[in-house]
């Protein structure tokens, strides 16, 4: 046998008897130097050991990875993989090493312990993550003004002006009577419960013309008249108390009744007010929200039958009408989107997610050459669009020239490796993922945990500087000002951009990437990626992107039309694989208001939206107005402590939806009955618990 230079074998393995595995795995690297022969798989894997023990995980990785690369059906190597993985606590990656083993041998006994002690170290980290409670959506929303807020505000002010509210109301001051005063208001307030409405407007002024210096009363007045409906002459009252003299309950009350006249960013201006006076106050800054969420949304939501509200969950949808199942509540486009890595080879348009497949992509090159029939049929049904490529790059593919132009503006144009040297690394990451997945696992070790693109968060912050230099440009301004910043990541604001720890030390490469790319700009322009932009980013990227295809891609398109022409039959049985579409992530900003629960009253589809790649979300069960609709972030198969971890380590909350309140672990079994669901229908197992969705 050709041996890999045997000393340095034989000195290798003494050391790692005696458990030196430093100078093991010197030893080993010494004799895989003379490269000679089919020992070289086990010392790679012998070095792998060592490296492991000695605690140095990313050689020990690189190793297995060398053997897989060596050798794809090498089942050790996963095996390796794997063990590394979960003990840098990358649990998903490990599960995909593991499961590619798998594939090569199903039943292996290592992998599959090794599997279930993943599951409990999964279970374990989580319930070790220190503050496992859900976060409160609440302290976690900002209150911060939106760009242009100062402007809108003024608008409004000119409203409440013609209106006359601001002024003193017309009142005649009588002699100062408090005790008069207050009688006059415990009246009103009995008149107010026999829905005298009219009475208790006549009693407030009465009250307050007794005793105007009391800013109390004006406040009670004010509260009495918000009741009663006059909202106008509530704010007028509530509007006497001057700024120094008004508590949490004046800014408060103040904000609801601006509020209930459709004076949102003024609303918005008190009810801040009133929560910087008690940071406490709940329900104001509930109220806050709920006017955020209606003025952002509002415009969004156009004539669908649905509403975004803010409750515990944070944003929300609400149904308006009524649904059945598999009626469509809304459909909406992605502000942003960008292919995921796992498929980068399938052709599609970078800008709008068209599918842009040709024939050549699902049949064979002989066969479309010999095979006369296929060849007239998909001449006349296989629809060819344009495959248009960036006009600097061969990274970027579109269907038309439009897309190819609003892309570069839009974004391509600031990480496009022609005009940002800088790119190349994430290009190079993003290809070197490709080759990982082609070997079947999701796997970006060291760099990247998770299963979207960080395209995605490239093309947010490229996006956000084309359009702020774009506003520098149009107002003459050489630079962006922090306005023009302000304005162009506002659209961003819409999702939520946190989570519970920091990924800048998991994935710290990934980190530099992004900051030298966005750090020295053409034009003089730069964006610094901090640890917390990145952080909001990198949760924003993935606890929002939804997956999404093109629901009309030309193979389907072709399919469609063979069937209908009895002439092709044969063909038809050449096309039943169906091929894998491109898909993309994509940021909606309707749909990310969907929250999540393990009994998902709605479903999430690809859908044409003003004729590009959507979503479109249908009723999947009979929803009624006023039911939140519940979409579900992750397999529903699972049982409930895998899915309730998941969505913990993925999401940052901990479900309490009805499934994860009353089903057992076992995701068939029932807590309240004890009975097995049958198999495919984990849940509901018992009558109680379907009538408690
Ligand atoms: C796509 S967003 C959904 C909209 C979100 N509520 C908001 O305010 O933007 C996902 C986030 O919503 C929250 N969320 C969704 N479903 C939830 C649930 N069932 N319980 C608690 N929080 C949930 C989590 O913070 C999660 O990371």
């Amino acid at each position: 046998m050709a041996v890999v230079d045997a000393d340095n074998m034989s000195l290798g393995n003494h050391a790692f008897c005696k458990k030196d595995y430093g100078s093991a795995a010197e030893s080993y690297s010494q004799a895989l130097e003379s490269d000679s022969s089919t020992c070289v798989m086990e010392v790679l894997q012998k070095r792998c050991h060592c490296y492991f023990e000695a605690g140095d995980y990313p050689s020990a990785l690189q190793d297995a990875n060398t053997c897989i690369e060596r050798d794809p059906d090498n089942i050790i190597g996963y095996i390796l993989g794997g063990t590394i993985l979960a003990k840098m606590k990358q649990f998903e990656n490990a599960m995909g090493y593991y499961k590619r083993g798998l594939e090569i041998d199903p039943k292996n006994a290592k992998i599959n312990d090794n599997l279930k002690q993943l599951q409990d170290d999964i279970l374990y980290s989580y319930g070790n993550m220190g503050d496992n409670s859900t976060q409160s959506t609440l302290q976690m929303s900002s209150q911060e003004p939106y760009p242009d807020d100062d402007k809108l505000q003024k608008e409004e002010m000119e409203i409440l002006r013609e209106w006359n509210v601001l002024e003193f109301p017309s009142i005649t001051v009588c002699s100062s009577d408090p005790k008069l005063a207050e009688q006059e208001l415990s009246r009103a307030k009995e008149m107010l419960k026999a829905g005298n409405l009219e009475e208790v407007i006549t009693r407030v002024v009465t009250a307050v013309q007794h005793d105007t210096a009391s800013f109390d009363l004006w406040r009670e007045a004010a509260s009495l008249l918000h009741k009663a409906g006059n909202l106008k002459l509530a704010l007028q009252f509530i509007n006497v108390i001057p700024e120094d003299f008004r508590n949490n309950e004046v800014w408060r009350l103040g904000g609801k009744i601006l509020a209930e006249l459709g004076i949102p960013v003024t609303a918005e201006h008190w009810f801040r007010h009133a929560i910087k006076r008690n940071r406490k106050d709940d329900e104001s800054q509930m109220l806050f929200q709920n006017v955020r969420v209606k003025r952002l949304y509002d415009p969004l939501i156009g004539g669908a039958p649905v509403q975004v509200q803010f409750t515990q969950l944070g944003r929300t949808l609400i149904a308006k009408e009524e649904r059945k199942p598999g009626q469509i509540l809304f459909q909406d486009s992605p502000v942003v989107l960008s292919q995921t890595l796992d498929s980068m080879t399938i052709p599609a348009c970078g800008h709008c997610a068209k599918c842009l497949m040709r024939p050549e992509h699902y049949f064979e090159s002989e066969l479309l050459l010999t095979d006369i029939e296929l060849k007239e049929a998909v001449k006349r049904y296989w629809p060819i669009r344009d495959q248009i490529y960036c006009y600097h790059c061969d990274r970027m593919k579109y269907c038309s020239e439009k897309c190819r132009d609003e892309s570069w503006e839009k974004y391509h144009k600031v990480i496009c490796n022609s005009n940002n040297r800088y790119s190349e690394a994430l290009y190079k990451v993003c290809d070197e993922y490709s080759t990982v997945a082609s070997m079947g696992s999701k796997v970006w070790s060291g760099v990247w945990n998770a299963s979207y693109s960080p395209m995605l968060m490239a093309h947010i912050w490229a996006s956000i500087i084309c359009e702020a230099s774009r506003l520098a440009e149009a107002s003459g301004n050489p630079k962006p000002t922090q306005a023009q910043w302000a304005l162009s990541q506002a659209p961003y604001r819409r999702f939520i951009a946190y989570g519970s720890f920091s990924q800048t030390k998991i994935i710290p490469k990934m980190f530099k990437i992004m900051q030298d790319m966005f750090h020295n700009l053409s034009e003089g322009l730069s964006y610094a990626i901090t640890e917390r932009e990145f952080d909001g980013r990198y949760f924003q990227a993935t606890c929002n992107a939804q997956a999404f295809s093109d629901s009309n891609p030309p193979f389907k398109s072709f399919v469609n039309a063979i069937r209908k022409n009895r002439k092709y039959k044969r063909i038809e049985s050449l096309c039943i694989v169906e091929p894998r579409e491109a898909t993309f992530a994509g940021l909606f900003p309707l749909h990310a208001c969907l929250n999540h629960s393990c009994v998902n009253n709605i479903e999430v589809l690809d859908g044409m939206v003003d004729g590009k790649p959507g979503v479109t979300v249908r009723a999947l069960m009979n929803i009624k107005p006023g039911d939140e609709l519940f979409t579900t972030y992750i397999d529903t198969q699972m049982p409930k402590r895998e899915r309730r971890a998941w969505l913990f380590r993925a999401y940052n909350f901990w479900c309490s939806c009805p499934r994860c309140k009353f089903e057992g672990d076992d995701a068939r079994t029932c807590t309240h009955c004890s009975k097995t669901a049958e198999e495919k229908k984990c849940f509901p197992a018992c009558d109680y618990h379907a009538g408690m969705r």
